[in-house]
């Protein structure tokens, strides 16, 4: 068994938010209030697509669940552990264990090789010495399809790999939710298909929860779930019918 398994099993719920509210003081004499009571529960191994129009806080959003910012009131759970009256070093050591990021923009370490960037987040880990980490970072690798070019600098990929790169680097700490921001907003159909595949294909075999942000309806509609935003809050929360979609 995978040494990270385990805590996929241990919390059915994976993430819960209770009226999430968030503010940006943006030198205005009031607050602009952003996300307006946002209440959310997904459990393991859900599909979730998230649409909405731009500027309606999706990135907000996902920011939030990613507890790379605040909210201003609410409360937000990930895998049973109420986070917000968290220090910054526990926020820290939950999104580590717990929390994957795929952007739009993959954020890889230009200059160093595939395998390099997948072992980045395996750095420092007690439970992962150098043999162990190589290992762990050539498989995800491979099961993107990328072994060929494990050694290949990042700058010399195409778009499509240096996403999956940034997926396989998500996956290190074989993470329970994973959050992707338009992670194929910058790729060809193609590529883009190749890349949510992935996802998915990883999502069903892991038992990981994804949370996609997308603009593109068909995307959307291949997932089990869609959550839309409008005007920062949460309209439509409703199951896709796998019968509809083909
Ligand atoms: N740090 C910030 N300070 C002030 N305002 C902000 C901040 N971050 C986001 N906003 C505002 O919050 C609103 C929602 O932005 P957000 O990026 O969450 O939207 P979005 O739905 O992801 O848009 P898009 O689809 O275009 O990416 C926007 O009006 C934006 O200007």
């Amino acid at each position: 068994m995978d040494k990270l398994e385990a805590k996929h099993n241990t919390n059915d719920v994976v993430l819960k938010m209770q009226n999430v509210r968030k503010s940006f003081n943006t030198g205005l004499p009031n607050e602009v209030e952003i996300l307006h009571g946002i209440d959310l529960i997904l459990k393991r191994g859900e599909f979730c697509a998230v649409v909405g129009p731009s500027g309606s806080g999706k990135s907000t959003l996902l920011n939030i669940v990613g507890l790379l910012d605040r909210p201003t009131e609410g409360s937000l759970s990930i895998c049973g552990e109420e986070t917000t009256r968290m220090d910054d070093h526990a926020l820290t050591r939950v999104r580590g264990h717990n929390i994957g990021f795929v952007f739009q923009f993959h954020n890889l370490l230009s200059a160093f090789s595939a395998l390099e960037n997948v072992m980045m987040p395996l750095l420092g880990e007690a439970e992962f010495p150098n043999k162990e980490m190589t290992e762990r970072a050539a498989m995800l690798l491979d099961s993107v399809g990328l072994t060929p070019w494990r050694d290949q600098p990042a700058y010399q990929l195409s778009g499509g790999q240096q996403q999956r790169v940034a997926l396989a680097r998500a996956l290190a700490m074989n993470p329970a939710l994973l959050l992707a921001d338009e992670p194929t907003g910058n790729l060809d159909t193609k590529s883009a298909d190749a890349v949510f595949e992935l996802l998915r294909k990883v999502s069903r075999e892991q038992g990981m929860t994804v949370l996609f942000v997308t603009h593109d309806p068909s995307l959307a509609a291949r997932c089990d779930k869609t959550i839309k935003v409008v005007d920062g809050k949460v309209v439509d929360d409703k199951e896709v019918d796998d019968k509809v979609v083909s």
